[in-house]
């Protein structure tokens, strides 16, 4: 798979012919310096209907988590991606990504659990040692602009331990008590202004994340995000922008409106 964010190059200061470089920021290219991804894609994707496991279904021809794992191949702060496959698709996600370019990237591919947090804490166990900063994104999630996942992994990398890209809201929010069916009454409107819908892919120092699965596995605590796990041990987490193009694709509509940003992608950018 070409990148799109080739080595940028130098002149020698008497030969003036190119030099490569690989990297803009000293030892980014030590292995241990890049980020590896763990990205979660065993769900079976109930909400969008009858069919293949989410992550295998197509968009634009390609699989979803084909997507996700070039999204986060085109950044040059990862160098290792470990896929969480639908339990009996190993050997099918295997082949899957062997027959697409994924520019050069380790990818590896283990089998996730019965819950998106078990997939994580099954993917995160295949990160070498050693590694500082994982990041965690959904095969759901397969549009996410490169830029979201380099800001995220620089911000791991500057000092903060759990980072989450997040939108803010567009509709106003009510908090409501749900009732299984019939007008659900509202128990208050929280400011918007305050409220952030969280994306992925969320980054954080490695050790740290493999702490707070372990205690969540001890201790019975399931939340729906990785740093819903921080949060809950007492940790800090940080939100930097995210974008709107990195919307979760969950329910049939959710397809249609990939399909429609991935065709003016392909249109405009040559994506
Ligand atoms: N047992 C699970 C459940 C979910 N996921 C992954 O977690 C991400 C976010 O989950 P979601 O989009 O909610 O996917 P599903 O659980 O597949 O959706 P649904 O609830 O509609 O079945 C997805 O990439 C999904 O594949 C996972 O790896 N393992
Ligand atoms: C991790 C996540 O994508 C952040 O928005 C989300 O929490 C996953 O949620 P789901 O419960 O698996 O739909």
């Amino acid at each position: 798979m070409q990148s799109g964010r080739g080595p940028a190059r130098s002149r020698h200061p008497r030969s003036g012919r190119a030099i490569p470089i690989t990297t803009e920021e000293p030892n980014l290219n030590a292995s241990v310096q890049l980020a590896a991804a763990v990205v979660p894609a065993a769900g079976r994707g109930e909400r969008l209907g009858p069919g293949a496991p989410k992550a295998l279904r197509e968009l634009g021809g390609v699989p979803l988590l084909v997507h996700a794992v070039r999204a986060l191949a085109r950044s040059r702060a990862v160098g290792l991606v470990v896929v969480c496959a639908p339990p009996d698709g190993v050997a099918e996600v295997v082949s899957l990504l062997d027959s697409h370019g994924l520019d050069g990237k380790d990818v590896r591919v283990v089998p996730g659990g019965a819950s998106r947090q078990e997939s994580v804490r099954l993917g995160l166990a295949a990160v070498p040692e050693g590694t500082r900063v994982v990041l965690v994104h959904d095969a759901a999630r397969p549009l996410v602009p490169v830029e979201v996942v380099d800001a995220v992994a620089a911000a791991v990398r500057a000092g903060a331990g759990a980072v989450v890209p997040a939108v803010p809201l567009a509709d106003t929010v009510k908090r409501v008590e749900p009732q299984p069916s019939g007008p659900e009454p509202v128990l208050d409107t929280p400011d918007r202004a305050a409220l952030r819908a969280v994306q992925t892919p969320q980054g954080f120092d490695l050790p740290g994340l493999v702490e707070a699965h372990g205690r969540a596995l001890a201790e019975g605590v399931e939340v729906t995000d990785d740093a819903g796990l921080i949060e809950r041990f007492g940790g800090r987490v940080v939100v930097v922008p995210g974008h709107e193009e990195a919307f979760k694709v969950t329910r049939p509509l959710d397809l249609v409106l990939a399909e429609a940003v991935l065709a003016r992608r392909r249109a405009t950018d040559g994506y």
